[in-house]
Order: structure tokens, then sequence, then C-alpha cells
């Protein structure tokens, strides 16, 4: 049966964090993502002069590490690929019905503001904001969200899907990515590294950020679906790209990496919170972590792609688009995740019926 409701016009909004597009914009990006509350929670007398010091700190850094791709961040092309599938995708599902897919970065064009004013142009009936960030955080989902409610002012109902840590398709594309990598490490002792993106521990602790447990979801559910497949195997959760004198989550991936090289055993390493090839991926994990690798003796040093456009994937964020619309499948964000989040339908993969 075909989910049309013939003559909606629907937009759905991909939400993620944007990156520089070349070297000078490197340093407004980093202003942008340290002045946002949800980063740093200082007042903004105190937050904004704070941002324009570590921004002006990281510059030359960042833009070294930004260099080795060419100058600037390959997420916004990775965006719009996926965008395009998604909209071949949702246009096919959903019959007669009129579906763009729109990007809105949260620190980097295309803005959440510019998006929101496109959005308001295209005049829909439905508006479904989809964040590239299958594990919910208030450092990414929430503020997402909260810039767009800010900025949007266009007609149309509103439905955001809250997260989708266990979706079928997010964690198949997973398990086959990393079923590749072991195929590759045949014969040779290996531990699957899932590496996410970490956040201050105090988030969690403190404010009762839903992340790290939602990451423990994704995981569990991909650890089940390879193992279904293959039998057991070797495998930790560990957090990368620590920012910052604060404790984060941990164990760190640079930390992990030594432990299993100290174990004797290589790994793979996969990208468990990220949906597209980056800064943390290309740079992060390929170069900086294969040389501490190498330098450790964990080898084989394998590295599992993001989802990217893996049709597993842009199938998962298409149920979810059309379960946002009719409220089955993953839940809209709302029903108690953020007030409660142990009443959250999303937590340990659960899902609304
Ligand atoms: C799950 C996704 C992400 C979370 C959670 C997250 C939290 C978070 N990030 C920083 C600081 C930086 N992040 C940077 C880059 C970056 N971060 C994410 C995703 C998450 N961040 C992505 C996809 C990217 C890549 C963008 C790109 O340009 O390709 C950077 C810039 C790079 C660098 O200088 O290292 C910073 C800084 C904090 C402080 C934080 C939680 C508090
Ligand atoms: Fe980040
Ligand atoms: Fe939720």
């Amino acid at each position: 049966m075909s989910d049309a409701n013939p003559g909606r016009r629907i937009a759905v909004v991909l939400f993620n964090l944007g990156g520089p597009d070349d070297q000078a914009s490197v340093k407004p990006f980093l202003f942008n993502l340290f002045n946002d509350p949800a980063i740093i929670g200082l007042p903004g007398i105190f937050r904004t002069p704070l941002a324009k010091l570590i921004s002006s700190r990281r510059e030359t850094s960042a833009q070294a590490n930004y260099a080795l791709m060419g100058g600037g961040s390959p997420l916004l092309p990775e965006t719009r690929r996926q965008a395009e599938a998604l909209q071949a995708l949702l246009g096919a599902r959903l019959g007669g019905d009129e579906v763009k897919v729109f990007i809105a970065m949260r620190y980097w064009h295309p803005l959440t503001e510019e998006t929101a004013a496109e959005v308001a142009a295209f005049g829909p009936d439905e508006v479904v904001l989809l964040p590239l960030y299958p594990q919910f955080s208030t450092t990414t989902t929430e503020s997402s969200l909260k810039a767009w409610s800010v900025s949007y002012a266009g007609p149309g109902v509103s439905r955001a899907v809250c997260c989708y840590p266990a979706a079928t398709g997010w964690v198949e594309a997973q398990a086959q990515a990393i079923g590749e990598k072991l195929d590759e490490a045949v014969g040779q002792p290996v531990r699957v590294l899932f590496s996410a993106h970490g956040i201050p521990e105090k988030l969690v602790t403190g404010k009762g950020d839903p992340y790290q447990e939602q990451i423990e979801t994704t995981v569990a559910a991909v650890v089940a679906a390879i193992e279904a497949q293959r039998g057991p195997i070797d495998h930790a959760i560990c957090y990368q790209s620590r920012v910052g004198p604060m404790k984060w989550l941990g164990p760190s991936t640079p930390e992990t990496i030594e432990t299993a090289a100290k174990d004797g055993v290589g790994v793979v390493v996969t990208p468990i919170a990220f949906v597209s090839e980056h800064i943390e991926t290309l740079v992060e994990l390929d170069i900086e972590y294969g040389e501490l690798a190498h330098e450790k003796g964990a080898s084989p040093y394998l590295r599992a792609t993001a989802v990217g456009i893996e049709p597993l994937f842009i199938d998962a964020l298409a149920d979810a688009a059309v379960g946002a619309l009719s409220h089955v499948g993953v839940a809209p964000f709302g029903q108690g995740c953020k007030a409660d989040w142990k009443a959250c339908p999303h937590r340990k993969g659960r899902q609304a019926a």
C-alpha cells in the first residue's frame, strides 16, 4: 500500500553540524560552534569572548587539518548526496505528494536561518525535521532543533524526529560496513572499536543527556546483527575528538587503540555517531589514529566507511520521515523525549507504536 496522501507539499529538513568550505571560513565556523550555549553553557557575556579566544587559538591547527582534505570540509557535498538520494526515495514512496529535501547546518552555510527562509518560500503543508544524528544529544539534535524553532516562521505542520539509534536500515548499514572490514582482516585477530564523537561527561551525569545511552543502544544492535551472521566478535565502545580541559566520556579512542595493541590484536574502527565522511573520520580516524595504531603496534588498522548514501541507510531515513508524518515507527520528538528521558520512547531502542 502506498503511504501517499495525494497533493501535499512536504519539506524534509536534514540537520547536521556544517563545516568550513575553505581555509578562510575555519575561524568563523569555530566561533559559531563555541558560541553555541549548547556547547559552552555560559551566559553570552562570558561565552562570546571565550568563543572568540578559542576560535583564534584553534584556527591554525584546525586549518592544517582541513588542508589535509583539500582546504575545507566535505560534509556539505556528502550531505547533498544524502539529500538527493532521500528525495528520490521519498518521491517514489509518497507518490502524489511533492517532496523536497533541504539541508540546515548548525555552524556553517547553509545555516539554519537561510534554510528556514527557503523552506518557508516552498510553502509546505508538512515539515519533517530529520537530524543526521542517529543518537540524540543536547549538543547536536537539541541545539539544531532549537535554532530551527527560532528561525522558521513559514507554514505547515512541523514534526521532528528525535533519534533513531536502533533503526533497522541504520543498524544493517553499519553491520555491513564493519563486515566488509572483518572480511579484509580474515585470519588476523581484530577488535571492533565503535568510536563515537565524545561529549563532556557532566552533560550526561548532570543534564541527563541521553547520548551515551543511545550510543550503547546502537552498538548493542549492530553487534547483535554482526554476531547473528558471524558468531561472537571482540568489540569495545570508545569516544574520540576530545576538546578542552573538561572530563569527557571515556575511554578515549586513542586509549582503546593502545589497549588493543597491548592485547596483541588489530582493530576495525567504525564511526558509530557519524553518517558521512568528514574531518573526524578522514583526518582523525584515518590519519591521526592510524599513525598511533602503527606506532603502538595495533595491526591491522582498518576503518569501516561511514554509511553515506548506502541504500539501507537512506531507507532508514525515509522510514523515519514517513513515520514522523504518520506518527508510526520512529517516534517524533517531544513524546517524553526531552522533559523526561526515562519516558522517551527511543530509550534502549524502543520504538513508539
Ligand atoms: C555526534 C556528533 C557530534 C557531537 C556529539 C559533537 C559534539 C561536540 N563537538 C565539539 C567540537 C568540535 N566538533 C568539530 C567537528 C565536528 N563535530 C561533529 C559532530 C559532533 N560534534 C562533526 C560532524 C564535525 C565535523 C565537521 C567538519 O568540518 O567536517 C570541531 C571542528 C574540528 C576541530 O577543530 O576539531 C570542533 C571544535 C564539541 C565541543 C562538542 C560537544 C560539547
Ligand atoms: Fe564535534
Ligand atoms: Fe525520544
